[in-house]
């Protein structure tokens, strides 16, 4: 009888252990139907009637509803002035309404109403989410529509337009992780492994859905318009095509990539190529949807943010409901980095988890507005003109959402952190070398990363997840220039060209040996996560790259019994690489990698400064694991 609400639900598993009945709640629930209720009185639910073959999940699901429909609703959601204060504003506006600025002409927000939303417990909500995962049930299968009550609470499920995107793969970068930053709990969220590509897919099938409603109420809509740097523009044209509804798309000439460009193309949406950028388009789609009835689908409307909040309340669900410590989003209209904090806080807001995470947005040092507001420690805010980045979906000056962006950071201790083309360029190489293929704005997130562990400010243990946003095949062109080494002025350090060799056998031979003599004999090459497969004697043995981008003049690896810094003896001999730096001055490291102990002074004591990278017996001294600083030493065997 207690936990029989949870039973009423039509797509819940019945095998979940169920919370218990809250206290407040009064009513049963809308979204369960009123046969379901009768459950709580320990009635046997009926069997259902077997489906006809000519059922379709649509029917299926509207056919649900007609034989058990919704109580009146209680959950709400409505359009009130961004960071108003409730005590005092009274400006609100039904969904239903085609409004984008407030009267002030400042951001909306949806606001869900959350006194009916809190009548039910976090294992409520949390059971409900996870009892949805991996079914086809219309509209629950989308990772999206899995959260419809904190999403679109009364939309009819019959008005949803769905790719059943979302329920992204996050992935655990294990080797990146270790080999790059001596972390073991870096997590990638591939939100671009989705529908068009790209993270938009959440917010667009939330915004199509309302049209979808909106056209069936005779409201002015004749079709739906943005400005986009590609990934936004794909999604809006493949979800308006899946319902029949026409788009038109505003891109700035010459600066998406070929793939982001066919996308629109071939989804029939209408596509003006415009000779301006990104932040002139968005101008001008602005004014536009002024003017016609064309509804506007950039994160300007907040609408679109109620779907990509949903990528956040994801993670958590993936990790059992625990929080990680951090959270990098790549930043350049800006509103994906409040979807997020917003869905990381109502989880928090509904018991859902009792803390959220830091928030980091990254963005490109060539489109940087955010990073020099934040840097000014929020002085005053000043556009920027974008210059051209491999980053291209974050080239934006003057992003719509820097409010919203500013009130996340804050919110969270967010930090921001940018990249610089070659920076960016390296790790999307580093990255894709470790098997993923991501895009240059991921590259972007993970440069924050490296740059956020190098300073310790993201520790070793911490969990972290970096949002990927679209997928890296929309980016082949930037790979295939970096791989070729044919970027102006950048080292393309991690290039890997393809060798071309003449079809004999010899000459393939040739090729072979050289390539294997040159095969690296250290596997695992960061700096205290190397492991030692083979000794070294010289630095001629082996081909430094750079110990945290200072260059090396000796190397000694031996092999000797060593003593713990507590005076016992290991237990093993290890294998230790001594490297001496040029500059010994400035850069100390003891070799259990703390920079503050004994240890330090013992090894300063001459005139050489050692770095000490252990091999793998020494990464079972706790103390090492706990004390160490980042040490990014990249060698390769020649
Ligand atoms: N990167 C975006 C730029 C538009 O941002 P949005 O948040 O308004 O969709 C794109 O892919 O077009």
């Amino acid at each position: 009888m207690a936990s029989s609400y949870l039973l009423q639900s039509p797509n819940f598993s019945t095998n979940l252990k169920l919370p218990s009945k809250p206290t407040t709640l009064k009513t049963t629930p809308s979204f369960l139907p009123i046969k379901a209720a009768a459950a709580s009185n320990n009635t046997p639910t009926p069997t259902p009637t077997p489906t006809p073959k000519s059922n379709n999940i649509r029917d299926k699901a509207r056919r649900q509803n007609l034989t058990n429909p919704p109580q009146i609703n209680n959950f709400s959601a409505k359009y009130v002035p961004f960071g108003a204060d409730p005590s005092t504003s009274t400006e609100s506006y039904s969904l239903d309404e085609i409004v984008y600025r407030s009267q002030s002409g400042g951001l909306l927000d949806v606001q869900q109403d959350f006194s009916a939303l809190k009548a039910f417990p976090g294992s409520y909500w949390r059971a409900l989410f996870d009892s949805r995962v991996g079914k086809r049930t219309w509209p629950y299968g989308s990772g999206v529509w899995s959260k419809k009550e904190w999403v679109l609470p009364d939309i009819s499920s019959d008005d949803i337009v769905s790719a059943f995107e979302g329920n992204t793969n996050l992935f655990w970068a294990e080797r990146f992780g270790k080999q790059f930053l001596g972390m073991n709990d870096l997590w990638v969220k591939h939100c671009g492994i989705s529908h068009t590509g790209s993270f938009k897919d959440l917010g667009m099938t939330v915004l199509v859905s309302q049209v979808n409603r909106l056209r069936k109420m005779n409201k002015p809509v004749f079709g739906v318009g943005c400005a986009s740097t590609g990934d936004t523009s794909a999604a809006l044209s493949a979800y308006c095509a899946s319902a029949g509804i026409p788009s038109i798309v505003f891109l700035p000439a010459d600066k998406i990539s070929i793939a982001q460009l066919v996308q629109p193309i071939a989804n029939g949406a209408f596509v003006l190529s415009i000779d301006t950028d990104f932040d002139g388009c968005m101008k001008l789609i602005r004014e536009v949807t002024s003017e016609l009835p064309i509804y506007l689908a950039n994160s300007l409307n907040s609408l679109r943010l109620e779907g990509q909040k949903t990528a956040a309340i994801e993670i958590l669900q993936q990790f059992d409901w625990e929080v990680p410590e951090w959270v990098i989003v790549p930043g350049g209209n800006l509103g994906n980095v409040y979807a997020f904090y917003k869905g990381f806080h109502m989880c928090k807001e509904l018991g859902l988890v009792d803390k959220i995470p830091r928030l980091v947005c990254a963005q490109a040092a060539n489109a940087n507005p955010l990073y020099l507001y934040y840097k000014s420690a929020w002085g005053e805010f000043k556009a920027v003109k974008a210059n051209s980045t491999f980053a291209s979906a974050i080239q934006i000056g003057d992003p719509v959402s820097i409010d919203r962006a500013v009130y996340a950071l804050k919110k969270s201790n967010g930090i921001v952190e940018e990249a610089t083309e070659e920076e960016l360029m390296d790790a999307m190489a580093l990255a894709d070398s470790t098997g993923m293929f991501i895009c240059p704005h991921t590259g972007v997130a993970l440069t924050a990363l490296m740059k956020l562990r190098k300073s310790g400010v993201i520790g070793s243990t911490d969990r972290t997840v970096v949002v990927s946003t679209a997928h890296g095949l929309k980016f082949t062109q930037s790979k295939i220039d970096y791989h070729s080494n044919n970027i102006k002025e950048m080292a393309c350090r991690y290039a890997n060209p393809p060798v071309s060799v003449a079809a004999d056998f010899g000459s393939v031979m040739d090729v072979l040996k050289k390539y294997l003599s040159k095969t690296p004999r250290f596997v695992g090459v960061d700096g205290f996560g190397l492991i030692m497969e083979e000794f070294v004697s010289s630095i001629s043995d082996l081909d430094l790259v750079d110990v945290n981008g200072f260059e090396l003049h000796k190397v000694i690896a031996q092999r000797t019994r060593q003593q713990n810094w507590d005076g016992k003896r290991s237990k093993a001999d290890l294998n230790s690489l001594t490297l001496y730096r040029k500059d010994h001055h400035t850069f100390t490291q003891c070799r259990y990698g703390c920079t503050a102990c004994a240890h330090r002074k013992r090894m300063i004591g001459g005139q050489k400064v050692a770095f000490h990278v252990w091999g793998l017996a020494c990464q079972q001294n706790n103390n090492f694991w706990k004390s160490r600083s980042i040490l990014n030493v990249k060698l390769r065997h020649i």
